[in-house]
């Protein structure tokens, strides 16, 4: 796989417009990921828009419910035809396996991802606002573990955590690492980033990056200048 396929850029953009003048921009850019904003104002139609163009499709909309409502919703996003979906670890065992159950059923079988600590949360945030008393590796770790046991296929976490997941969850787990930021770009709301070079080598298999690509002045230098910074 090239340097470019591990760089899943989201269409965090309001309309199907904006996303489709996107798509027109960044031809290189093989996987896509779609989210609650645009899930919600669009619908399905954004992705039949990338199924034409044959791009890869992450389906980012974070399931956190009862198992039986989980799994009808994974059951439903697989007639999508997409390749990766995400839910919440803590929406716990349960739902985690109805899920994983629920796609099992489908002829279409996405990669579930279990969403192990939102990136934009710090370990203050965890111990003080979220009242969990462990340190926030551990409970990311442990998030993790929880969706392997019950049979989802990856995780996403931050690039902090991703070197302790690789090792305890093995190569087969997958690992997607949003909190990327190259050094020249703001990091926003993120609170636990690293450059793209550092997640990759701390052994994420994808890298979610937004901003510094889809709101940059010049979206196509921004995404050449991370793709050089990899390849060098
Ligand atoms: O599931 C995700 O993709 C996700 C999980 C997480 O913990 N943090 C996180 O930022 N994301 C998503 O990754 C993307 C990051 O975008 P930027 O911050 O613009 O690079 C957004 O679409 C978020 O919804």
């Amino acid at each position: 796989m090239s340097v470019a396929d591990k760089i899943i850029v989201p269409l965090d953009v309001p309309t199907e417009e904006t996303a489709i003048a996107l798509l027109d921009q960044l031809p290189d850019v093989t996987f896509w990921k779609v989210g609650l904003q645009l899930f919600v104002a669009t619908g399905p139609l954004i992705l039949k828009e990338l199924k034409k163009r044959q791009k890869k499709i992450f389906l980012d909309l974070k399931f956190h419910d009862i198992p039986n409502t989980v799994a009808g919703a994974c059951g439903s996003a697989c007639e999508y035809g997409i390749d990766l979906m995400t839910l919440h670890a803590t929406a716990g065992k349960t739902a985690l396996k109805a899920a994983t159950q629920a796609i099992a059923k489908s002829p279409s079988s996405p990669q579930l991802l279990a969403i192990t600590l939102l990136t934009s949360l710090n370990s203050r945030d965890l111990a003080f606002d979220l009242k969990i008393p462990l340190e926030l590796p551990e409970y990311a770790l442990q998030m993790a573990l929880l969706a392997k046991d019950s049979g989802i296929n990856g995780a996403v976490c931050s690039p902090h955590e991703v070197a302790q997941l690789r090792q305890v969850c093995g190569k087969d787990f997958v690992l997607v690492c949003p909190g990327v930021r190259p050094s020249w770009a703001q990091t926003g709301d993120q609170r636990r980033v690293m450059t793209p070079k550092q997640a990759l080598n701390a052994g994420a298999d994808y890298l979610v990056i937004g901003r510094p690509i889809t709101m940059a002045d010049d979206p196509v230098m921004a995404w050449n200048r991370i793709i050089d910074e990899l390849r060098s």
